[in-house]
């Protein structure tokens, strides 16, 4: 029943007829106890009765705006301040700096900051009221939280194509919005999962083995794992150092097609809010995971030459460019090889193109068995390949010409009963011994001196006339 907009005003009004009413009806009640009417039904007597009554409801309508009153006021602070609290926190939230923002993921604390919890001092309705403001201030601040997360993440996400930088921060970053000890990222290449990113969990391929991982990347739903007590030891050599308790498998999914997947290991519960926080900013590391695979596929077919997944000629010819401008900057020596498969169209014409194909593999595994860091190989043509050597001089380049030559002899390759040989002609040149002023001039002396090999026998290397004189080549 209200009258007014305010509750105090209709108490007051209703207190008011209230006491007026008991004063009305107070002396004819005392005449029902046997006093005479002559004394109380008189003017005077209603008077000081309805004085009475109006004093009574007066004196309640006090106790009441005082005992009440009190407490209505924290919820009148609470409803005032329930219209700027979202844009506080959210202000708050949105200026706090990453490890503000750490901070913040602890919920208490949040709310501590920012003063948006009142205090629960009865068990009452009003006690009700502030529980529930407390929970509502707490899910709010934890929904902006997540969101300030969320934009976080996907803006570092924006910023990295790289799979391996991209992986590296993406774990750092779920790891301190989950409150986890440790992360792994993998993502499925070939049929396999490999590990592009790990923090603290020391046996990754334990984790990665595991039917919770298989499980998460096959149904493409979260694995939660809450460890029990004796699990600990099992899982003490697998999850680092930390008293690890709680583990959640997340697959990366991107149009319903699993990606890879994300481990965290915690020491306390995942709740609900954490859960959530994840499968959000998980939708975003699908997007970028993909786009970065995509990439990262595009550069090799760009870069790579796909029969045998050393350069191509284009990537090739940058690479040995970059090479030519360090050595002339460093004033250092580069030396180059050119080398091609002796009567590789006998083979091809003897076995097949698929065996030729076989034989293409061999030979680079064979020569990149004897190549140092550092030493570039490219498939330059068919069958012809290119060999850059930084800071190799012209006897380096001899030498390691033969360790090639002798690395493709050696090589074993059996096909069926036969076992098939193969050999290969090396011309092979150095700068500054032979001073130019553009690498393709290089190139173009270790293809002659290439040239000449094939014509002295083939099986041997040349050497560059103008660069390096004394020969080292030995047919064996
Ligand atoms: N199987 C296979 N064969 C290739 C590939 N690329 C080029 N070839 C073959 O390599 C052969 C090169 O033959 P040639 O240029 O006559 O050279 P060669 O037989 O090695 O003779 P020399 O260089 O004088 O020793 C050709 O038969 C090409 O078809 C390839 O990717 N796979």
């Amino acid at each position: 029943m209200r009258l007014t907009r305010k509750v105090f005003s209709d108490l007051a009004i209703f207190m008011g007829i209230f006491g007026f009413m008991i004063g009305t009806v107070f002396p004819f009640f005392v005449t029902l106890l046997g006093v005479p009417s002559d004394y109380v039904l008189t003017l005077p007597f209603f008077i000081a009765c309805i004085s009475a009554g109006l004093i009574a409801g007066g004196v309640n309508y006090y106790l009441a705006r005082k005992v009440v009153g009190s407490r209505l006021i924290i919820l009148s602070n609470v409803g005032r301040h329930m219209r700027s609290l979202a844009e506080t926190m959210r202000r708050g939230i949105h200026q706090a700096d990453e490890e503000e923002l750490t901070v913040m993921l602890s919920t208490e604390e949040l709310c501590g900051k920012m003063g948006c919890q009142i205090e629960v001092d009865s068990d009452d309705e009003f006690g009700e009221s502030a529980t529930a403001f407390n929970l509502l201030a707490q899910t709010l601040s934890r929904t902006i939280i997540t969101e300030r997360a969320a934009h976080s993440f996907s803006n570092m996400l924006a910023t990295q194509l790289d799979i391996e930088p991209l992986a590296d921060k993406a774990i750092r970053k779920l790891m301190l919005y989950t409150n986890s000890v440790g992360g792994l990222l993998a993502v499925v290449e070939h049929g396999e999962l490999e590990t592009v990113a790990c923090h603290v969990i020391s046996d990754v391929h334990s984790v990665l083995r595991s039917d919770y991982v298989k499980e998460a990347i096959n149904s493409g739903e979260t694995q939660i794992i809450r460890l029990p007590k004796n699990a600990e030891i099992v899982l003490n050599h697998v999850i680092g150092e930390h008293n690890t308790k709680y583990v959640i498998v997340d697959p990366i999914v991107y149009k319903g097609v699993s990606l890879g997947v994300i481990v965290l290991a915690a020491e306390k519960d995942y709740d609900e809010e954490v859960i959530h926080r994840i499968s959000i900013l998980r939708i975003g590391l699908g997007l970028a995971l993909n786009n970065s695979l995509t990439h990262g596929r595009m550069r090799l077919l760009a870069t790579q030459d796909p029969l045998t997944g050393v350069y191509n000629r284009g990537f090739g010819a940058k690479r040995l460019n970059e090479e030519f401008q360090r050595a002339v900057r460093g004033d250092s020596p580069l030396g180059v090889i050119l080398f091609d498969i002796d009567d590789f169209k006998v083979i091809n014409d003897t076995y097949g193109h698929l065996i030729g194909d076989r034989v293409l593999i061999g030979v680079v595994k064979s020569v990149r068995s004897v190549l140092r860091e550092g030493d570039i190989l490219t498939r330059y043509g068919g069958e012809e390949f290119l060999v850059v050597l930084p800071g190799a001089s012209s006897v380096d380049v001899a030498q390691m010409g033969e360790r090639i030559r002798h690395a493709v002899k050696d090589m074993q390759l059996v096909e069926g009963s036969q076992s098939i040989h193969v050999t290969i002609s090396l011309g092979g040149v150095s700068h500054p011994e032979l001073n130019v002023s553009q690498e393709d001039v290089l190139i173009r002396h270790a293809d002659e001196a290439l040239y000449r090999a094939k014509g002295a026998g083939k099986d041997r290397i040349e050497m560059d006339k103008s660069g390096f004189k004394p020969l080292l080549n030995s047919v064996n």
